[in-house]
């Protein structure tokens, strides 16, 4: 079955509320319609901006999809600073990022951290964008394939083969992102295809063709044609490039198959 692309800009930290607004009125004036039936965009404000971008979407009922870069493994409760499912899913997030390898780093997220946020994200009805990722001292060692596989099938864990459907899964080495170190594509395709066959293996094959596997570190509109191009990558997690207006509708229009008119 094909697989709709899928590009999502993960902002991280950076636009206020009011800077949001005018990345996304930009975004959706600049790429036209029909190139949303080829590909999905989505943005990944902070959490701070979510209320915003939700109400220009809805108001102005655009194509755009939004989400969400972390959440709490807890529905409610005495966790300062946390922001929950239900929260998330009442701002209508359509996805929510786990995993991501500046979250493992900086807030000593395991897999089983990942695991169980994984399950809070389809618990309350929204789809994970679960990250694997390799360091460069794991990729010169040579076991990059195992090490993402073992991080995704932790991820995964005690997920129903239905639920596994809804998962998105990005693959991201750690040495390409924000360095301006893309990953060939021949790199992206390696560690995409082994995902995907780790996921057939475990769920089936019928699962694994349907899950969406985007690529991400140092992806812009002038590499995204190659990567999106491989058999086995979805799309892809932009960091950098998402963040302007002008570069990240012209990407996603080449991963809809064409340049802008
Ligand atoms: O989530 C996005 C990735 O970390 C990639 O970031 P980047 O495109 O700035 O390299």
């Amino acid at each position: 079955m094909a697989r709709q692309p899928l590009i999502a800009g993960n902002w991280k930290m950076n636009l206020n509320h009011l800077e949001a607004i005018a990345l996304v009125q930009k975004v959706a004036f600049a790429l036209p319609e029909k190139y949303f039936a080829k590909v999905e965009v989505a943005v990944l404000p902070p959490f701070t901006d979510i209320r915003s971008v939700q109400t220009l979407i809805d108001g102005d009922k655009l194509l755009l999809k939004h989400g969400a870069q972390d959440i709490s493994e807890h529905d409610s409760g005495a966790y300062t600073g946390d922001v929950s499912g239900p929260m998330l899913a009442k701002l209508g997030c359509d996805y929510v990022v786990v995993g991501h390898s500046e979250r493992r780093e900086h807030h000593a997220e395991t897999d089983e951290v990942v695991n169980r946020k994984t399950r809070q994200v389809l618990k309350h009805g929204m789809a994970p964008i679960v990250c694997v990722g390799e360091s460069l001292e794991v990729r010169e060692a040579g076991s990059h394939v195992a090490h993402c596989t073992t991080q995704l099938i932790e991820g995964l864990k005690g997920l129903k083969a239905e639920q596994v459907r809804q998962v998105v899964v990005a693959y991201e080495p750690v040495w390409a992102i924000g360095t301006g170190k893309v990953a060939t594509a021949q790199d992206a395709q390696e560690v995409c295809a082994a995902l995907r066959a780790a996921l057939a293996d475990k769920y089936g094959a019928e699962i694994a063709d349907e899950v969406r596997v985007l690529y991400g570190g140092s992806v812009k509109s002038s590499n995204i044609g190659e990567l999106i191009g491989q058999s086995d990558v979805d799309g892809a997690l932009v960091g950098g490039a998402s963040l302007n207006g002008d570069e990240f509708t012209k990407l996603s229009a080449m991963a809809a198959g064409g340049p802008l008119p």
